[in-house]
């Protein structure tokens, strides 16, 4: 849909539309119904941006289901998830990846008490196994920058699939 029809939305269409831009945080929708119109989508995301920012971080990267986890052998992930975690090839890993990644995440969230989080669509499992290997080293407030970071990646690469860009057509 392009912007007008986004503006144009009701409450109801608009968290159905931008509900998990955030996963499973229709919340952060909810809230930036009320900012609408959005001259343009950069402004759009700015606004989902600056709710994000204001909710106690460790709550939104709690939402977000392991990579290659339960959810995804359950066939429970939401589709975004569902479709991210593929294109990373998350639901592709050989099982000794499989087991490695499993044991980093656990690890992961024991040390911090909320699960390791990055865009998968910019990675492939090599580059998460990675990250996820290097980010488990680092302090708590580190890491709840770098998530929040990732949620973000995640949220705007959401909202780019549902509204057309602001871009003039040639
Ligand atoms: N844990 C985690 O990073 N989850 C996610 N990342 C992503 O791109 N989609 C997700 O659900």
């Amino acid at each position: 849909m392009d912007l007008a029809t986004v503006n144009a939305l009701s409450y109801e269409d608009f968290v159905d539309a931008f509900g998990n831009v955030v996963e499973k945080c229709p919340l952060v929708a909810a809230a930036v119904w009320s900012k609408r119109p959005f001259a343009t989508l950069t402004a759009l995301e700015a606004a989902l941006g600056e709710f994000i920012d204001a909710l106690p971080p460790s709550g939104i990267l709690r939402c977000h289901p392991d990579l290659a986890g339960r959810d995804l052998r359950d066939g429970t992930l939401t589709r975004e998830s569902s479709e991210e975690q593929a294109a990373a090839g998350m639901d592709a890993l050989g099982s000794e990846e499989a087991s490695r990644m499993s044991r980093l995440n656990e690890e992961y969230k024991a040390r911090f008490g909320f699960p390791f989080v990055i865009c998968a669509r910019m990675n492939d499992k090599a580059a998460v196994l990675r990250q996820l290997s290097e980010r488990r080293g680092n302090v708590r407030e580190v890491e709840v920058t770098r998530g929040i970071e990732e949620v973000k990646k995640i949220c705007r690469l959401r909202l780019h699939t549902l509204v057309l860009t602001d871009a003039p057509k040639l």
